[in-house]
């Protein structure tokens, strides 16, 4: 990570921090895997399509995969004349990654969350982002100390949280809740990813990672359900050449984040 200029305390406003974005929403989860970048990406290329201005900040230093999502992994950082980095775009919304700032290499990125942190608020200041509506972070899986400390410094509106429907997720999933909770982030909602099958040939449905999972964590602790995600090639197949799924996938797949992107847009 280059150009890494202030390093920041707890001490700092955290809400002077993105004067550009009306709305910081972190999309969040307690575990790895469960598919909460690929939510991110879809969200923010929905909420652009409804007409907002929209920035995705990847801040997923271990794995950074929105890049890959939204098309523009290729892409070489650029800055302009008053030195600020110049996000990519696609899909009508600015894009920023660890990923666009660090060296391809099979070596793992180890970061402090001191340092962690300070790159991301550079992200958010130090880049020309222009005016947004919506600025949504894809935060790293997990509730240890780096995702704590990210999540009290940057100025959150609001996060969603992403699970699977099984209890290893949903487990882990009540821990970051409870982390939000504690630091006064409000919780839009709950998505569940991978919820079920739908066999192509036989139209059978499948509950491969159980079922109930969302809706017993949402009655918990009394947050929405925002939607119920099936598991589906289309999803999957998209996802990997970078063809958003919210924007290019079947009506199906275009109906159910549309109407998680409406039931975000309302908790907003
Ligand atoms: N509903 C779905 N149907 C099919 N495949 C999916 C679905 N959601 C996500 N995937 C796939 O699952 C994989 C993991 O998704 P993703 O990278 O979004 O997870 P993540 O929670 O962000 O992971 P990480 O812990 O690395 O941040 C990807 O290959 C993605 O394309």
């Amino acid at each position: 990570m280059n150009k890494i200029k202030r390093p920041y305390g707890s001490t700092q406003t955290p809400n002077n921090r993105a004067p550009s974005a009306k709305k910081v929403i972190a999309i969040s989860s307690g575990k790895g895997g469960v598919g909460k970048s690929t939510l991110a990406a879809n969200l923010a290329v929905g909420l652009a399509q409804s007409g907002l201005h929209v920035g995705v900040l990847d801040a997923d230093i271990y794995g950074p995969s929105i890049p890959r999502l939204l098309g523009v992994e290729t892409e070489k950082l650029r800055w302009n004349a008053d030195n600020q980095m110049i996000p990519s775009e696609n899909f009508g919304i600015k894009v920023m990654s660890v990923g666009l700032t660090t060296p391809k290499s099979d070596t793992p990125l180890v970061w402090r969350s001191s340092v962690a942190v300070s790159a991301l608020i550079q992200f958010l200041e130090d880049v020309a982002w222009g005016e947004l509506d919506v600025l949504v972070i894809d935060m790293p899986p997990g509730t240890g100390d780096v995702q704590l400390t990210m999540a009290q410094e940057l100025p959150l509106s609001g996060a969603v949280l992403v699970t699977t429907p099984q209890m290893l997720a949903t487990d882990d999933v009540s821990r970051a809740i409870v982390m939000f909770q504690d630091i006064h982030v409000p919780i839009l909602g709950v998505v569940e990813n991978m919820s079920y099958f739908i066999a192509p040939d036989t139209g059978k449905r499948y509950d491969i990672f159980g079922s109930g999972g969302a809706v017993k964590l949402c009655n918990t602790y009394q947050i929405p359900l925002l939607g119920q995600i099936p598991l589906t090639s289309d999803i999957l197949n998209l996802s990997d050449q970078g063809k958003i799924p919210m924007a290019l996938g079947e009506a199906a797949t275009k109906e159910i984040y549309g109407s998680i992107v409406k039931k975000v847009r309302e908790a907003m």
